[in-house]
């Protein structure tokens, strides 16, 4: 686990893009596509309006294709779909083909929704295994990660694919990667600030002893691939070391 600490976002923006451009770039020479996993939630939009604006340049993004690692189940016109987050910041303003863009349908119910996503990101990655090149993550206050929510059933689902949950807390559905597929990807970012997440961070990274129930974000833990926390100081400021 690489950790990254910043004192202001601006630096850590500018860092995670310059990690996100190489791991595109490598993916891109290596097999002429980069499978770039999107979080929702308010932490990536500057993010992805920086991507499409001040560094549109720096990816040849005809060879992008985008996917969401969580949804909520909400319509995709709705305010809180992460996919029109997406689509405002990053996936209209750099002209994506739609056939490059993998929205959850959430027209369907929950579960049917998760059944159609697992079956076009199989048919994407032709039947061979689901390894993204990237997956950029959040976390939440309560060291929630994806919709991969502490105390719901989704925890102990041991499979690699894109499941639905009921969240109690929020009392919703959401349909998302489980934390195996998660940990099947080549590179996984979390891209953590301010104050409020600081409990949480300490306790994901730095508890004695796991407890995956309360800290789902602890779930975390590529099998191959490397996880890159960037955090600002704010968020990190619990941290022992
Ligand atoms: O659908 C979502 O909301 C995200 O996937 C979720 O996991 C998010 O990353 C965290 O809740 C942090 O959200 P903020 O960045 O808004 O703090």
């Amino acid at each position: 686990m690489n950790l990254l600490i910043y004192k202001t976002q601006s630096e850590l923006f500018e860092d995670l893009i310059d990690y996100i451009v190489t791991i595109a770039n490598k993916s891109i020479a290596e097999n002429d596509c980069f499978n770039f996993v999107l979080t929702g939630g308010n932490s990536p939009k500057a993010l992805y309006e920086l991507l499409a604006t001040t560094y549109r340049d720096k990816i040849d993004w005809s060879k992008v294709y985008f996917f969401f690692g969580d949804e909520r189940n909400v319509l995709p016109t709705h305010e809180s779909y992460n996919g029109l987050m997406a689509k405002k910041a990053i996936l209209d303003p750099l002209d994506i083909a739609a056939d490059h863009i993998f929205y959850v349908d959430t027209t369907l119910a929950p579960e049917k929704a998760a059944i159609e996503y697992n079956k076009a990101i199989s048919a994407h990655f032709n039947g061979a295994d689901i390894i993204f090149d990237l997956i950029l993550l959040g976390m939440g206050d309560d060291a929630h990660t994806a919709s991969l929510f502490p105390g719901t059933t989704i925890l102990d689902n041991k499979e690699v694919e894109i499941d639905s949950v009921f969240v109690e807390k929020l009392s919703t559905y959401r349909i998302s990667f489980t934390a195996p597929l998660i940990n099947k990807a080549k590179n996984i970012a979390f891209l953590v600030f301010g104050e409020s997440k600081a409990q949480a961070v300490k306790h994901v990274i730095e508890a004695p002893k796991k407890n995956t129930k309360l800290y789902p974000s602890q779930l975390i833990n590529p099998v191959d691939g490397s996880v890159t926390w960037f955090l600002d100081d704010a968020a990190a400021s619990l941290l022992d070391n």
